[in-house]
């Protein structure tokens, strides 16, 4: 995947253009991006997924780009299949565009779109004036087809990514999981901690969350850990670890059956079940007790399924 970022001076050979924010990017933005990808496929033509950077809200609103369900590290493995991905510098220059405008220097000119796959309720431009009409109405003046994909719902609802922070925040992991497409995940890189894994407890990989990143409350999860591509059943706590007065917010995850050092691997968490709420014990061995309770409760899980 071709990646750009940071800069308005580039053109594209001729595209199917996916556009769209693309916050926490779910099983609505899938299928957009597989009708690009199927499309781009059948016409020879490359895949392009349009985003800004940073968020207009954060330009707009001058509001912090918090609770973000997926950081841009995280949005490129989601996005590996697509051939382009361009992150259009949002300043108040790009704010001011009208519709038209884009269209006729961003969508027709730089990409070279012959192709533009969008959600019905897309807007963009000066003011969200522009939407699904006015791109068809210009479609024929580009030289462009335009691709309306309806909004996906799930019992009943539809899915977004608001809806998607909500269930996160309230530790529904597996449902949010479904609403993604895909497992919830953390990438980082593995610190150092106090050691007291090794030595009271048992050793756990040490990613300090970024500052924007949405988390589920803090407690244990059944989770998967990538290290070095490869796949490892886990259990993960997000917390203080209160029983030994921490105060950083950290995600611990001990990997079953695994025993090398990986300070310094950047790893990916996936979250899949949560398990329970991180407390504080009165003692280390309680909360050993505890933690043995909980891995013993993950083996019979991953059994189980094996079964
Ligand atoms: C599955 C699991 C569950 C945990 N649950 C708690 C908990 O409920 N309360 C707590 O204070 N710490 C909890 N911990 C965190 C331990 O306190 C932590 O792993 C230990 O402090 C080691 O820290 P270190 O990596 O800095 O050495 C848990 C850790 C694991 C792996
Ligand atoms: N099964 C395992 N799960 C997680 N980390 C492991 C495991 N086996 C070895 N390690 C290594 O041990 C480190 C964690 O040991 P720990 O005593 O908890 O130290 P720290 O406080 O620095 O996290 C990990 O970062 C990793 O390099």
């Amino acid at each position: 995947m071709e990646y750009i970022k940071g800069t308005k001076e580039f053109t594209s050979s001729p595209c199917v253009v996916v556009l769209g924010n693309f916050d926490g990017i779910h099983i609505g933005h899938r299928k957009l991006i597989c009708k690009a990808l199927q499309l781009s496929r059948e016409l020879g033509l490359k895949s392009l997924v349009l985003t800004f950077d940073p968020h207009p809200s954060f330009v707009l609103a001058n509001k912090e780009p918090v609770d973000l369900i997926y950081l841009r590290c995280e949005k490129e493995r989601i996005l590996k299949d697509i051939d382009v991905f361009v992150e259009y510098p949002y300043d108040l220059n790009t704010a001011k565009m009208t519709p038209e405008n884009f269209v006729e220097k961003v969508i027709a000119g730089q990409l070279n779109a012959k192709y533009v796959v969008v959600g019905k309720d897309y807007r963009f431009g000066h003011k969200r004036k522009g939407d699904i009409g006015l791109l068809e109405k210009l479609s024929s003046i580009y030289d462009y087809k335009l691709v309306t994909i309806d909004k996906i719902e799930y019992n009943g609802n539809i899915v977004s990514s608001t809806w998607i922070r909500k269930e996160i925040k309230e530790g529904n992991i597996s449902l949010a999981n479904e609403l993604l497409g895909a497992n919830f995940s953390i990438k980082g890189k593995v610190v150092e901690g106090k050691k007291n894994g090794k030595r009271f407890l048992y050793p756990t990989a040490n990613i300090i969350p970024h500052r924007y990143k949405i988390l589920p409350p803090n407690g244990v999860y059944y989770s998967h850990i990538y290290v070095n591509n490869q796949k490892y059943h886990s259990i993960t706590n997000i917390g203080i670890n209160p029983t030994l007065n921490g105060q950083q917010k950290v995600v611990e995850t001990h990997i079953l059956d695994f025993d090398e050092d990986i300070y310094g691997e950047t790893v990916i968490v996936e979250l899949i079940e949560f398990i329970r709420k991180e407390k504080k014990f009165n003692s280390i061995d309680e909360l050993k007790q505890e933690i043995t309770n909980n891995i013993n409760y993950v083996t019979e899980l991953i059994r189980k399924h094996e079964d």
